[in-house]
């Protein structure tokens, strides 16, 4: 019986299997192997699985799936801990470049441990059903309520998830509640996870950039509570879209070991 050695991270509780395919050994096509490791039940457990590869011209190359096992677009919390990972690995020190399916993106380790990633620029944001839509490297719904805390977050994400104007892709489904000027409570609703996750980085990003350009806040420093944890958003605005956006938190190693790949897998 095969095994694949892996291991778990965590970025404010989005947890992630990681793999070494620098040897290129993974069978990146076997859709029900990643869900397989993916599943709480049976697997390892995790809301993605992440793939550190080489690339000739940057540090690492990154590719995601979701715990659907499908790959899909950016994972900003997924990017912050391939970087943890890396620097474990000894492929960088505190700083690197790599590059993902939206693109470059540049990191920094911080001496306390936090993991600060520039995501990709955002150009062009939309009124959508009852809040805007942004893609900040995944697409994200973004809604203000009063109550997040109390919001069914599973039941009215996933209607608007699969609503027909987000056909026929999909959105990741942000819920949010304004705590003080720059600072917001918000709680997501993943696609490809098909629930709600204790935390989500591109969607941050999505709501940070959706506070100001709504005219909620001015302020280019956003911190963002999610349920697990806290991270923080930078960006410059330039007039007519939104620059240097970093997204800034914990990324640490929870344990590792070897998967039992099974016969039907
Ligand atoms: N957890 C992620 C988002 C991952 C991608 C998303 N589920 C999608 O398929 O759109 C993050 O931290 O950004």
């Amino acid at each position: 019986m095969q095994t694949i050695p892996f291991k778990k991270y965590q970025g404010t509780g989005n947890d992630f299997v990681m793999i070494d395919n620098r040897t290129d050994f993974f069978p990146k096509n076997n859709v029900q192997l990643v869900a397989a490791m993916c599943d709480r039940k049976k697997g390892i457990g995790a809301d993605g699985l992440l793939l550190l590869e080489n690339d000739v011209e940057h540090d690492f190359r990154m590719v995601y799936y979701n715990a659907d096992g499908k790959e899909s677009t950016m994972c900003g919390n997924g990017g912050r801990c391939i970087v943890a990972f890396a620097k474990e690995l000894g492929v960088i020190q505190h700083e690197c470049r790599f590059i993902a399916i939206d693109g470059l993106h540049q990191a920094e380790i911080f001496p306390d441990g936090r993991i600060s990633l520039q995501m990709t620029d955002v150009n062009h944001i939309k009124s959508m059903l009852n809040g805007v839509f942004l893609d900040t490297g995944s697409p994200h719904h973004v809604e203000w309520i009063t109550d997040v805390e109390a919001m069914n977050v599973f039941e009215q994400g996933k209607k608007i998830r699969n609503h027909d104007c987000y056909a026929p892709g999909g959105t990741n489904v942000n819920f949010v509640e304004t705590l003080a000027d720059g600072e917001y409570l918000v709680r997501t609703f993943e696609r490809g996870v098909e629930d709600e996750t204790l935390s989500c980085g591109t969607g941050a990003t999505a709501v940070a950039i959706a506070a100001h350009h709504l005219g909620k806040t001015q302020s280019e420093k956003i911190k963002i509570k999610v349920m697990g944890g806290t991270l923080e958003v930078y960006f410059q605005y330039d007039g007519t879209g939104y620059k240097n956006v970093y997204l800034t938190g914990p990324a640490e190693k929870s344990f590792e070991g070897n998967y039992q790949v099974k016969s039907c897998s």
